[in-house]
């Protein structure tokens, strides 16, 4: 039987192969990376009764907890707003801030070097050498999946903060410092108040999670001509301590909330924070690092910009408390083994592989 995602990646092979020359070269310049072409029989081999995919883009959408940062700073509500910090991060894992002090101007600019370098046709964004853009920077789609559960229908750049040596600075460059240092001096901000709440001050994650280590991803979701259920970016938690995400308007990005998938309706003026999976084991389980995906969108590209804020690899993450879940690990091991993990599995497994009774 022809499921409803082959017939659709049938009209669009039979179309390109009745191209004219102008239409040939449109192709060459397409953004676009040849998702259907390289994944068509994993598209050819879905069964639409087979996933829960058409209930996937119609999780109920939520307001995430706002919370505004005029009030620290010694204001009358100080106390208040960090206690909001705290319960979010742990009742939710992810909340939004407003007034967050990263301006509007610096995202505007950071978004017009992203649309450019993304709308260079994909020839170009595969092979061609750019500092910062460099095909060893840049991921489109998923290795090797084995199923469509593991595709992500989108691209990144993965840009590392530490300083480059003895290379002149690209233009780009100076908004993308210009961005990550606002967002690090707003993670370092939250990350004090977070550990403050555990009875700690801050100084650990403060001196192990500099620009040297931590990284920004900029990600473009292109319009998904398949409808219902492929994913932008599959089910995961971030490996980071904590993550701080700028989205756009399209939305599409979904979160586990009490075991239901919940949409995040898009707010312009506010930045998304999640905490990572370092932050839930250094907080003993306090603080929550929860699932989250992307859905495509059938008509609509969306792009966003994440900063990770992380450790360098021998960093060691142990529990500020006794008794402790997890064992200790360096960061390098932990990345090894979630590689490893996706490599063997198509999944990363994540914090679980770390218990402290397993060892
Ligand atoms: O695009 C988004 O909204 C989320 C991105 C994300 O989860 C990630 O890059 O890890
Ligand atoms: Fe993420």
């Amino acid at each position: 039987m022809e499921s409803a995602a082959s017939t659709e990646y049938r009209a669009v092979t039979w179309s390109r192969s009745f191209l004219s020359a102008k239409d040939h070269s449109a192709v060459l310049m397409d953004p676009n990376p040849p998702f259907l072409a390289t994944y068509k029989a994993l598209f050819d081999s879905r069964q639409p009764q087979q996933s829960d995919t058409d209930q996937m883009g119609a999780a109920e959408e939520y307001e995430l907890p706002v919370i505004d940062l005029s009030h620290l700073n010694g204001k009358p509500k100080e106390e208040q707003c960090k206690r909001d910090i705290m319960a979010a991060a742990s009742e939710w894992g992810f909340f939004q801030v407003v007034n967050h002090g990263v301006s509007s101007g610096v995202m505007d600019r950071l978004r017009e070097v992203q649309v450019g370098v993304f709308r260079r046709p994909f020839e170009k964004k595969a092979s061609e050498k750019l500092p910062d853009f460099s095909p060893e920077n840049y991921r489109w789609g998923t290795p090797t999946p084995t199923s469509l559960e593991q595709l992500s229908w989108s691209e990144a750049y993965h840009i590392p903060l530490a300083p480059s040596t003895g290379v002149a600075k690209a233009s780009t460059r100076h908004i993308m410092e210009e961005f990550s240092t606002a967002m690090s001096r707003l993670a370092h901000q939250l990350v004090v108040i977070l550990a403050r709440g555990l009875g700690c001050d801050g100084t650990y994650i403060k001196e192990n999670c500099t620009c040297n280590t931590c990284y920004l991803r900029l990600n473009r979701y292109p319009p998904c001509p398949v409808k219902n259920g492929v994913f932008g970016l599959i089910p995961h938690t971030d490996s980071s301590f904590l993550t701080i995400v700028r989205q756009d308007q399209v939305g599409g990005l979904q979160l586990m909330k009490d075991g239901s998938w919940i949409t995040v309706k898009p707010n312009l003026n506010a930045l998304i924070v999640n905490i990572g999976d370092l932050f839930q084991a250094w907080s003993n389980g306090v603080y929550k690092s929860v699932e989250h995906r992307v859905m495509s969108n059938p008509q609509l590209e969306r792009f966003s910009v994440a900063y990770f804020l992380c450790p360098s690899y021998d960093t060691v993450i142990q529990s500020h408390a006794e008794p402790a879940i997890y064992r200790e690990f360096s960061f390098g091991e932990y990345k090894q083994q979630v590689r490893e993990d996706v490599r063997r599995t198509g999944h990363k497994v994540g914090l679980s592989r770390f218990l402290a009774q397993s060892t």
